[in-house]
C-alpha cells in the first residue's frame, strides 16, 4: 500500500486486478490550456500524473497546425447549444439563433424570420474537444490581461501571491517571443509558448485598410501619421501605464515564427516525445484520450471532509452528446484510475461544474432534484459564468469599393487549406502567406466614461473585408443578408464585463449529455448596465471612426450596424437594444470560481482548492473570479503555471 509521501513512483498498473484500474500521483481531467502546463509541470517534478482527455489527437490535421487557417472541423470540437436569456421574446431577437426544422435540418436566424416549422435550439457556442483544448480552434490571440485582473483576485482573497508583478514573471517564463527584440524587458524567450506578433509590411499594403486607422487615431487626438509605427505596438509590454492608456497596437498570436499553431497540445506531444538515453520516457506523464470523466470518486469520512481518490471515466470515441459525432447508442467501456494524492479538473468552463455536480458537489437542491446525492453543498458551483460579449460595429466603404491589399507577386493562390493547396505546400517550406501574418492582427484600446477601474474596457479588433457575427453551425441554412463589397468590421469586446448572472446547471445525471447553460446577459444585476452603456460608447466611437475616414475611394464610410437614421445621443437607445440582441461571446470563464472565504458562492480557495473537500482543485478558465481582460487563453496557461507551484508546495 502507498503511504502517500513517495514521489515519482510511476504507474502501479496491475492488469491482474480485474478492475481495470490504474493508480497515479496526480489525475487530471482535460488537456486544454488549464490542464496540460499543469500535468507537465507535476511529471516533470517527478510524479505520476495520468491526463485524461475525451477527445482525441487532431495532430494530423493541417488546419489545426497552421493558425492563418484556423479550422474547427467536427473531429477536434464541441457543439453547445446556449441560452442568453431566459426571457423567450430577448432570447429570439438573435440574428444566428439556431433553429429546428421539421425535416431535422438547421436553420439559422431570429425569431421574426423563423419559419413556421421551426422550434429554437440555442445559439451555437462552439469549444475545442480535442488533446489541446480550445488552444486547437481558437483563433490564438494572446494579451495579457491588466495588473489589477492579477491584483484584485490578491485583495479579494487576502493571497498576496495573487499580483500582477508575480504573473509577469509566470509569463516571462513560459513565453518564447518572436515579435520583440531579445531582452525587451517584460517577455521571455525560452518558454514553451511561442507568441508572435503582427507584420506592418501587410498594413503598408493595404493603403485602404490603414485609412481607418488614420482616422481610429484622429478620434483619440493622436497624430495619424503614426498609423504604420502604432500597429506593431506592442499591447504585452510591461509599462505601468499600458492599462490606463488607450490607442493603436499590434495583437500577439500562440504561433511560431512561420505562424505554426503552438498550443496546450504541443506542449503534452513535445513532452511525452522527450525519452531517456535507454529509449524509455522522459517523465511519468500518462495521457489518456477517448477517456470522458464523468465522476470525481469521493470517500467521506467520519468527522472529517470527504477526500477525492480518484476518477471514473467511460473509455471510447466521441461519448460526449455535443460531439458531432456523437452515436446516441455508444456508451464506452467504465474504468476507473485512482489518485494518491489530488484530483485536478481542467474540463474547461462548461464540462468542470457538470462533473463537480455529477460528483454530487454542487447547489444541494439542484442535485436533489436530479436523484444526486450531496457530498458537499457548494451553491457557487456553475453560477457567475461571464463572457467578453461582442460584436462588429460595420462600416462600408464609399461607394462600396473594396479595401484591397497589394498582392506579393510571388504568391500562390490559397484553397484554406483544402487539398490541394499550394499555401500549404509554401508553408511547409517556411514560405508564403500562412507563413505570414494576417491583416486582422491589431487592436484599438478604448477606455469609456463607464470604466470601473480607471484601465481601458473596450477592445476593438478590425477586419477589413468581413464583419465577425459570431459562430453557428456551418450546416445550417442562414437567413442572413451577404454584406456589399466595400464591408469592414470594427469588433468590439467588453474587457472585464461585470454581469455575472449567467449558469451552467445540470440537464440530466446523464454524464453524456450537455449541461444547461444561460449567460443572462446584460441580466438584472449590478453592473449590467455599466456593460450595456460601454457597448454603446464604442459603437458611437465607431460611428465616428468610420464617417472620418479619408481617402477618395473610402471615406466617409457609413455605418450599417448596428442601424441607426440618426446621430450622436440619438443611436443611444437602439446601440443598447443592439447589443443585447446581437452580442456574442467565445472567451466564457468562472463557473467554479475562487472567491473570499467568507463568500458563500466561492467554490475554490486562492490556491485552487475546492472548498469542503480535499485532495480536489479546479485549474482552468472555470477559476477566475471573472473574465480576465478581453482573451483568456494566456491568463488560463499562466493560472496552470501558478496552480502547478501551489500543488507541489503541497505535494
Ligand atoms: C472558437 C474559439 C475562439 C477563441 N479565441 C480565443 C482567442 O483568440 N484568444 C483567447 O484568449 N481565447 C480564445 N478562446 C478561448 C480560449 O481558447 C479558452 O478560454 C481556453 O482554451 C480555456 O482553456 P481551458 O483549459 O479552461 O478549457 P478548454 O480549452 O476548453 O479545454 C478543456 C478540455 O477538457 C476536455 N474535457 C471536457 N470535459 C471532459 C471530461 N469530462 N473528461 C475528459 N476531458 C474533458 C475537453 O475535450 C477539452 O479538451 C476561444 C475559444 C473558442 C472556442
Amino acid at each position: 500500500q502507498d503511504n502517500g509521501k513517495g514521489k515519482g513512483k510511476g504507474k502501479d498498473n496491475n492488469p491482474g486486478n480485474g478492475n481495470n484500474e490504474d493508480v497515479y500521483d496526480y489525475i487530471v481531467v482535460g488537456s486544454g490550456p488549464g490542464g496540460s502546463p499543469i500535468a507537465v509541470n507535476l511529471a516533470k517534478a517527478g510524479y505520476s500524473v495520468l491526463l485524461l482527455e475525451a477527445g482525441d489527437d487532431q495532430s494530423a490535421d493541417i488546419g489545426t497546425q497552421i493558425i492563418n487557417i484556423g479550422r474547427n472541423s467536427p473531429a477536434n470540437r464541441w457543439d453547445f447549444y446556449v441560452r442568453q436569456y431566459s426571457d423567450e421574446t430577448q432570447q429570439r431577437r438573435n440574428n444566428h439563433l439556431t433553429w429546428r426544422r421539421g425535416d431535422g435540418t438547421l436553420w439559422v436566424g431570429n425569431g421574426a424570420d423563423a419559419p413556421a416549422d421551426a422550434t429554437p435550439v440555442g445559439v451555437y457556442y462552439p469549444r475545442g474537444a480535442t488533446l489541446g483544448g480550445s488552444s486547437i480552434i481558437n483563433a490564438g490571440v494572446t494579451v495579457l490581461p491588466s495588473k489589477e485582473t492579477w491584483d484584485s483576485i490578491g485583495r479579494l482573497t487576502g493571497d498576496s501571491s495573487w499580483n500582477g508583478d508575480a504573473i509577469r514573471t509566470l509569463f516571462q517564463r513560459i513565453e518564447n517571443n518572436h515579435y520583440v527584440p531579445p531582452g525587451t524587458p517584460g517577455h521571455g524567450f525560452n518558454g514553451y509558448l511561442d507568441i508572435n506578433g503582427n507584420d506592418g509590411d501587410v498594413y503598408a499594403r493595404s493603403p485602404g485598410i490603414t485609412e481607418v486607422f488614420k482616422s481610429m487615431l484622429t478620434s483619440i487626438g493622436d497624430d495619424p501619421a503614426n498609423t504604420l509605427s502604432h500597429i506593431t505596438r506592442d499591447i504585452n509590454n510591461p509599462s505601468p501605464s499600458r492599462d490606463q492608456s488607450q490607442g493603436l497596437y499590434g495583437l500577439p498570436f500562440h504561433a511560431n515564427e512561420t505562424w505554426g499553431r503552438v498550443s496546450a497540445r504541443s506542449l503534452i506531444l513535445n513532452t511525452l516525445a522527450e525519452k531517456q538515453p535507454n529509449g524509455s520516457p522522459k517523465y511519468p506523464l500518462t495521457l489518456k484520450t477517448q477517456s470522458l470523466a464523468t465522476k470525481v470518486i469521493l470517500e467521506t469520512r467520519p468527522n472529517k471532509k470527504p477526500v477525492a481518490k480518484g476518477i471514473e471515466y467511460l473509455e471510447g470515441p466521441s461519448l460526449y452528446s455535443a460531439d458531432p459525432r456523437h452515436n446516441p447508442s455508444s456508451t464506452g467501456i467504465k474504468r476507473t484510475a485512482r489518485a494518491r494524492k489530488e484530483v485536478i479538473l481542467s474540463a474547461g468552463v462548461f464540462n468542470t461544474p457538470q462533473l463537480l455536480q455529477l460528483s454530487g458537489i454542487g447547489p444541494a437542491a439542484d442535485l436533489q432534484a436530479l436523484n444526486i446525492p450531496v457530498v458537499v453543498n457548494l451553491p457557487g458551483v456553475g453560477r457567475n459564468l461571464q463572457d467578453n460579449q461582442e460584436f462588429p460595429v460595420v462600416g462600408v466603404a464609399k461607394n462600396e469599393f473594396p479595401f484591397i491589399e497589394i498582392p506579393v507577386p510571388e504568391d500562390p493562390q490559397c484553397n484554406f487549406g483544402i487539398p490541394p493547396d499550394p499555401c500549404v505546400d509554401a508553408w511547409l517550406q517556411g514560405q508564403g502567406p500562412y507563413s505570414r501574418a494576417a491583416s486582422n492582427t491589431n487592436a484599438f484600446l478604448l477606455k469609456t466614461s463607464y470604466t470601473v477601474d480607471n484601465n481601458h474596457d473596450i477592445l476593438v479588433f478590425s477586419i477589413a473585408n468581413f464583419a465577425f457575427r459570431g459562430y453557428w453551425d456551418f450546416a445550417a441554412n442562414v437567413s442572413i443578408p451577404a454584406d456589399p463589397l466595400g464591408v469592414f468590421g470594427l469588433s468590439v469586446v467588453k474587457i472585464n464585463p461585470q454581469n455575472k448572472a449567467g449558469t451552467v446547471k445540470l440537464r440530466s445525471n446523464n454524464p453524456q449529455d450537455t449541461p444547461l447553460i444561460n449567460f443572462e446577459l446584460f441580466g438584472d444585476v449590478p453592473g449590467a448596465e455599466t456593460d450595456l452603456n460601454a457597448l454603446a460608447e464604442a459603437v458611437a466611437w465607431g460611428r465616428r471612426v468610420f464617417s472620418g475616414v479619408a481617402g477618395p475611394d473610402i471615406g466617409p464610410m457609413r455605418t450599417t450596424e448596428p442601424p441607426c437614421a440618426g446621430q450622436g445621443s440619438v443611436c443611444v437607445e437602439g446601440d443598447k437594444q443592439w447589443a443585447k440582441d446581437q452580442s456574442f461571446g467565445h472567451h466564457a470563464t468562472s463557473t467554479a470560481a475562487i472567491g473570499a472565504d467568507d463568500d458563500p458562492l466561492a467554490v475554490l480557495d486562492s490556491k485552487f482548492r475546492v472548498r469542503g473537500v480535499e485532495g480536489l482543485r479546479v485549474v482552468d478558465g472555470s477559476a477566475f473570479p471573472g473574465v480576465p481582460g478581453a482573451f483568456p487563453v494566456l491568463s488560463t496557461f499562466l493560472i496552470s503555471e501558478k496552480a502547478s507551484e501551489d500543488v507541489l508546495a503541497d505535494a
